[in-house]
């Protein structure tokens, strides 16, 4: 979406940006010119996207360079050496991209204390870790960065059977919009997307495992646009909020999602009512109308 060479000269941190989403994102923000850290617990996989994503980019002209650091995000330490190896592997620190979550479907009753502490550590208390250090950095060197995190449409929702990740997703977005409003003096945006469902191996064996995808309609046929969603449509706006095009937008949450939310719209299921089961439904409706009437 963006033109050739839009992130040129920026440095971007892709927390989870191995797997998945994150790795699809770096993907293009490489492409488009940034120097990219990605950075997660396991270290072989982080390196072999960097190795990966280098061969498969290696001819496009202008791309950024990939650096890739192990990192727990419960943990600050490492956080801190994510961020010093990343100014002095590529000199400065532009845009946060918090993407590392953790996350599986289960009856709330059914979950150990530690089980909810897992995944709201890893989703709330990494995202502000990781958003304090590099905010610091950027206030202190006065740098007007750019922090994006990946929500989810259930933030504002809530959902069921992913409570921790719901309480979490919620925490960080409400800390989406507090940052904007107090860190806009320094020049720092702060925003959100919340993505609708995207394909991915660490998202589907933990959210639709069997047999729950087996009990389950596919999950495109619920969403208005009838279809899941892309990755290069979420990088596509992972880009532009990272980008100085987005320069105005801050404390925002978007939604990339088909319209999946608006489902709970009273009426909005009857998508499947036939044209001729139309036609009944208005002779009924009138012929109630004319009754009232007499
Ligand atoms: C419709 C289509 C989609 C559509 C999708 C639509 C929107 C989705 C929105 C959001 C999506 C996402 O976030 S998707 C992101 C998915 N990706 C990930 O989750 C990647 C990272 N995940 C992980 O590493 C693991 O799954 C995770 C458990 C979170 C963390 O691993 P750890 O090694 O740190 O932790 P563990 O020691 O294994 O487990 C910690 C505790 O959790 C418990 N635990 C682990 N799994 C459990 C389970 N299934 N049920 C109960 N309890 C469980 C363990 O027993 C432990 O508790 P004790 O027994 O008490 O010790
Ligand atoms: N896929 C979808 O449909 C949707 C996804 N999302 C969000 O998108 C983001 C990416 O998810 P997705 O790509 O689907 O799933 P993935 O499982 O592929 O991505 C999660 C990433 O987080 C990393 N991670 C997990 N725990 C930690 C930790 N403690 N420290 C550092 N990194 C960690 C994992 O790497 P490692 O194991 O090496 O640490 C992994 O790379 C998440 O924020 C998710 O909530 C939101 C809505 C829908």
């Amino acid at each position: 979406m963006l033109r050739d060479g839009a992130l040129q000269g920026k440095t971007i941190i892709v927390t989870g940006g191995g797997t998945g989403l994150g790795k699809s994102i770096t993907r293009y923000l490489l492409t488009l010119g940034a120097n990219v850290t990605i950075c997660s617990r396991r270290q072989a996989v982080i390196d072999e996207t960097a190795q990966e994503l280098t061969t498969e980019l290696a001819a496009v002209e202008g791309v950024g360079r990939i650096l890739a650091v192990p990192c727990d995000v419960r943990n600050p330490q490492e956080i801190e050496n994510v961020l010093a190896q990343t100014v002095e592997t590529f000199g400065r620190v532009d845009g946060l991209l918090n993407n590392s979550a953790g996350n599986f479907i289960s009856p709330t009753e059914r979950l150990s204390y530690k089980a909810f502490d897992t995944i709201v550590d890893i989703v709330l208390r990494g995202t502000y870790y990781f958003t304090l250090a590099v905010g610091k950095y950027w206030i202190e060197n006065k740098i007007s960065g750019t922090v994006l995190n990946i929500s989810t449409t259930y933030a504002t929702t809530g959902s069921g059977y992913v409570v921790p990740s719901a309480v979490a997703k919620g925490g960080a977005l409400i800390m989406t919009k507090s940052l904007a409003a107090e860190w806009g003096k320094y020049g720092i945006r702060v925003n959100a997307i919340a993505p609708g469902p995207f394909p991915t191996k660490g998202a589907w064996d933990r959210l639709f495992p069997e047999p729950l995808a087996s009990l389950m309609d596919d999950p495109g046929s619920r969403i208005p646009l009838n279809r899941v969603g892309d990755h290069g449509e979420l990088a596509n706006l992972a880009a532009y909020l990272l980008s100085d095009f987005s320069g105005y937008i801050t404390g925002e949450s978007i939604t990339i999602d088909g319209g999946e939310v608006l489902m709970a719209g009273e009426f909005s299921h009857l998508r499947d009512v036939t044209d001729e089961q139309w036609d009944e439904v208005s002779k009924s409706i009138k012929q109630a109308n004319r009754a009232s009437k007499s």
